[in-house]
């Protein structure tokens, strides 16, 4: 099962670079979160810094009791057990295939017999669709490929929380897609926390329970997908509109400096992914469940499929299961 991981105060520098300010927010046990923000906003820097691979020059991360700045090595040791993290190119080792990459934690953490280990690799690789590539060298599979491997060596020790660094940068958009089910799916199946940083706008659209945005040193917002998605924040519209008007600029160094031109207005919010099963996950909100909550009304065109099914006023319908495809 996930668990929840509360962040406060967090500021992060390097020499006189300030990367953020001040951090608070808490990513929900269980669901699926988000973080955008423009290149060098210090979305991978985050990452590291949850795991202990950095340290903040101030702030909190708690993973239930423990927090994470604070602990000894050999306390962090133990608590990087507790995540599984995709790097961006996979992070495997070139010179071993697929098999020994993915046995690498269990061998690295565990006193596994080789039979268990086999049965635990063979596992995680049916379970990312790569059975019977274990045999492989990195370099002779796809990049989508490598990523997929990459995530079975993340679940290798059955992690809490899943963490993924741009899982989707280099892919072509089918397999895109293909990595967005297979995040949802296996959140419907591990109930893990997952924490997914992304820029692209339309993953972060139709994959997560929760977004955020990170700009200018700051987490600008933090909530649920709905509540984001209809944000009338300058940076949060440009980016999901993809346009040169707004806050963010060419270039860090340029972010604020214009401000200039009309907010565009919120697109459509897309249904959210379901697990192949059709059946929902158990952290799933019904769709415009936080708009009709809070008085907002959706932007026209949200919530239809590609098939033409309204998802908001169907839900007990479409939510019951189906025979998978
Ligand atoms: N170990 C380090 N030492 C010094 N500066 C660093 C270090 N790691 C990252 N930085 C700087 O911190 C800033 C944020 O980097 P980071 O890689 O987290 O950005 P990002 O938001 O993930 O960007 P992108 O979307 O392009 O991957 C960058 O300016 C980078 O140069």
């Amino acid at each position: 099962m996930g668990v929840e991981i509360r962040v406060e105060g967090l500021r992060k520098s390097f020499g006189r670079q300030v990367i953020w300010e001040d951090v608070s927010f808490s990513v929900p046990a269980g669901e699926i979160s988000a973080l955008l923000g423009p290149s060098g906003t210090g979305k991978s820097v985050f990452l590291k810094t949850l795991v202990g691979l950095l340290r903040p020059d101030r702030g909190h991360i708690y993973v239930e009791g423990d927090d994470v700045p604070r602990l000894e090595e050999h306390e962090l040791y133990e608590m990087r057990r507790r995540f599984g993290v995709l790097f961006q190119d996979g992070a495997l080792f070139g010179s071993m295939d697929l098999f020994d990459n993915i046995a690498f934690p269990l061998r690295e953490h565990t006193r596994k017999r080789e039979s268990e280990i086999r049965r635990i690799v063979l596992e995680k690789l049916d379970m990312v669709g790569l059975s019977g590539a274990e045999g492989k060298l990195p370099g002779e599979i796809s990049g989508g490929m490598r990523k997929r491997a990459g995530l079975a060596r993340a679940l290798v020790l059955d992690p809490e929380i899943i963490l993924a660094d741009e899982p989707d940068s280099g892919l072509d958009p089918v397999r895109t897609a293909y990595l967005n089910q297979l995040f949802v799916d296996l959140n419907a199946r591990l109930g893990a926390t997952f924490l997914i940083v992304t820029h692209d706008v339309g993953t972060a659209r139709v994959l997560p329970d929760n977004l955020g945005l990170l700009f200018r040193r700051d987490l600008v917002l933090f909530g649920p997908r709905e509540m984001v998605l209809t944000s009338g924040h300058p940076a949060v519209r440009q980016f999901f509109n993809a346009r040169r008007e707004g806050p963010i600029g060419m270039a860090e160094e340029k972010d604020g400096v214009r401000a200039e031109g009309e907010v565009p207005p919120p697109l459509p919010i897309p249904p959210q992914l379901m697990p192949s099963d059709g059946r929902p996950r158990r952290t799933m909100r019904r769709p415009g469940a936080w708009l009709r909550e809070h008085g907002v009304r959706p932007p026209p065109g949200s919530f239809i499929d590609d098939q033409g099914r309204d998802w908001m006023a169907d839900w007990d319908l479409l939510k019951a299961p189906r025979a998978p495809a």
